[in-house]
Formats: structure tokens, sequence, C-alpha cells
């Protein structure tokens, strides 16, 4: 009977996991799991990026005494402890197996358990901390919730892809952008409330949204034909996404030749520079056949008094403008707005609006 109950406990708990769509519901959802199953001092997931030789690792979710939160407002560790951790990692991460250890700074355990991607390449790794060493049988229970949730990702992250260049497609961008202008709003009435100047830097990042667009593209399909232009496709694809820009910075592709870009940066001159990579990288390619290749980029502040749409639409606003002004170039909204090459959008009197 109570093998039974705990089996109930165990899928209820998976159904939880697979109920979000979220990746970072989705991590804290796993997290909150693992620690009713499992209560632990500590459970954290790491996020891991193989760069040639060596990882990447950055903390994705923590759970400390049943309260769980995301990465920012995780306590550093002190050195030592971090080089330990480290070096466990990479240990579980080579041997493809879960490996434990006596942390230095107690006498606990810290059980790490790699992840695995559906082309078999690390992609995360938990770190469970506590006070006795699980039993192997829930060892592998933990190994085995950890596998149902990096299945689960991957279907997620599959529906989320374009399937010719395997970056984001244009239903997830809206839903990015909903995202980034709901925690701006929260963040401006939390800096609104606070005088504290560390703060104020800590929420002084803004994001930016860029229309890329390959130029004279129907020449390009004229000239090589539909399939030719397909490959150039992917090639841009590729050179965007080739560490031009940062880890975090998204890539999407928004229609046919056309991507859109959202990035982080402090202010328009960073903003500029980002976006100038991206088209300089693209230009300099020599592609096969017919050599060079360009885009232009308009690119606009993605505001939270703005809808989706409205960004979206600002940033199209200066592309158009890049492409009349002879493509190959960057634009930005807001100093085309300022030098009156682009009208002011009409702000709507609360009066103009019909209610039904
Ligand atoms: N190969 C390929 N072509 C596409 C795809 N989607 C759209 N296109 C073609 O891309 C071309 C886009 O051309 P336009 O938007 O007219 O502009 P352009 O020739 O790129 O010129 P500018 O944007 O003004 O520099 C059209 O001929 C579309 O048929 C796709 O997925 N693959």
């Amino acid at each position: 009977m109570q093998h039974r109950h705990s089996s109930i406990r165990i899928v209820d708990n998976l159904a939880e996991i697979t109920r979000h769509h979220d990746r970072q519901v989705l991590e804290k959802s796993l997290l909150k799991t693992l620690n009713e199953l499992f209560p632990a001092q500590s459970l954290r997931l790491f996020r891991i990026r193989r760069h040639d030789l060596m990882h990447d690792i950055s903390l994705l979710a923590f759970c400390v005494n049943d309260v769980i939160s995301s990465s920012e407002q995780h306590p550093k560790l002190n050195q030592e402890m971090a080089d330990e951790l480290t070096a466990a990692m990479t240990e579980a991460i080579d041997k493809e197996d879960i490996v434990s250890y006596r942390p230095a700074e107690d006498n606990g355990w810290n059980v790490i358990y790699p992840a695995y991607d559906s082309h078999g390449e690390i992609f995360a790794s938990l770190v469970h901390h506590c006070q006795e060493l699980p039993s192997s049988i829930d060892q592998r229970l933990v190994h085995g919730i950890l596998r149902v949730y990096a299945n689960y990702l991957a279907l997620i992250d599959k529906s989320q892809r374009d399937k010719l260049t395997g970056l984001y497609n244009r239903e997830t961008l809206d839903e990015q952008i909903t995202k980034i202008l709901v925690n701006q709003s929260s963040e401006l009435n939390k800096l609104m409330a606070s005088p504290n100047d560390s703060r104020r830097r800590r929420y002084a990042i803004k994001h930016w949204l860029g229309v890329v667009d390959i130029d004279k593209f129907k020449t390009i399909n004229d000239t090589y034909g539909h399939l030719y232009g397909d490959e150039v496709i992917i090639l841009v694809a590729r050179l965007m996404t080739s560490g031009v820009i940062r880890d975090d910075d998204l890539i999407y592709r928004f229609g046919g030749e056309e991507f859109v870009v959202l990035l982080k940066a402090a202010n328009e001159t960073d903003a500029m520079q980002a976006f100038e990579r991206i088209r300089r990288v693209v230009a300099e390619h020599n592609f096969p056949q017919l050599g060079q290749v360009t885009v232009s980029i308009g690119f606009v502040e993605v505001s939270a008094q703005l809808s989706p749409t409205d960004v979206i639409g600002q940033a199209d606003e200066a592309l158009y403008s890049a492409k009349n002004a002879g493509r190959n170039q960057v634009q930005n909204y807001h100093t085309l707005v300022a030098e009156g090459k682009i009208s002011e959008p009409k702000k709507i009197a609360s009066s103009d609006v019909e209610l039904f």
C-alpha cells in the first residue's frame, strides 16, 4: 500500500512537471517535485554548454529550505566550494554518470546528476545537497525524473524551432517579447520604489529588437533557384549564431528571409555595435557562387509602453528606411524619429478610444 502511494505521488509530480511549457517554470517545477519527493537541504540546477573541451557552467534555478528561486537571487558560493563543485561536475560529465562527494564545508553530501539532450550532449546538471547519501534506488529515481525533464524539454524545444534553420520560430517571439515587457513593468516599479543605486544599475540593462532582412533575396532565388535560396537562409542563420551575439541573446526566423534578434545592451551605442557586428559578419562572408550577400537591419528599444506588435512595427519602419537608404546598413528607429525621418507614433488620447 505504502509502495502504491509513493508511486502515485511520483506520477502526480511528473504530470505537474509536464504541465508547463515555459522553460523557467519547468525548471522550478522540476526542483519543486524533487524537493517534495526527496527533501533536501538544497537543490541546484545548472545549465552546461560545451565549448571545445571546456564546460561553461551557469546556475538556472535553486531550492533552499523549500524555497525555489531563479538564479539572480542566488547567494554566491565561496571559491573553494565552487572549485570543488566544478571538479565533481566535470567528473560526472566525463563519466556520464552520477557522482557524489562530501563537500568541505559540512558533513553532508553533494550528489551530482548530469542531464543529456536528445543528441547525447550534456546540457544541464542537478546538484542535490543532503545530510545522508541517498540509496542507489533513490539516485536512480532522481536520475529518471531528470531524464523525463530532458526529454520533455527536447519536445518543447522542437516545437519552438524553425525546421529550416533551427532558430526559434515566429510563434515563440510574441511570448518572449511579452515576457520582457511584463518583467520591465515590474522592474520599473521596483526601481521607482528603490533609491538604491546598485539596484538601479541592475535594472539598467535594456532589451533591443532588430529585424534583419536579406537584401535582394528575390534576385538570389530567381538566379540560382529556391533551393539555393534556402541554403543562403541557412548560412545567414548560422553566421548570426556563430558567436557574434551573446549566449543569452535570442534569434528568431520571422518569415522567409527575415529574422528577429532580441538582445540586451546598456545603451543605444552598445546595441548599434551588436547589430553592426551581425551586419558585418554576413557582408564579409564569402558565399559559394554568389560572393557577397548583405543584410539590412532596423532596430528599436523594447519599451514597457509598447505592445509586441508595436515593437516589431517600429523596428520594421527602421528596416524600411535602411533599405531605402541603400541596404547593407543598420538603422535605429529612435534616431530616425529624432532626425524627423520617421514621424513619431500618434499617442491615442483616452477620449479617442471607443468602448463598444
Ligand atoms: N528560397 C526561399 N525564398 C523565400 C522564402 N520565403 C520567401 N522567399 C522569397 O524571398 C523573396 C523576398 O523578396 P522581397 O521581399 O520582394 O525583397 P528582396 O528581393 O529581398 O529585396 P529587398 O528586401 O528590398 O532588398 C521573395 O521572392 C519570396 O518568394 C523561403 O523560405 N525560401
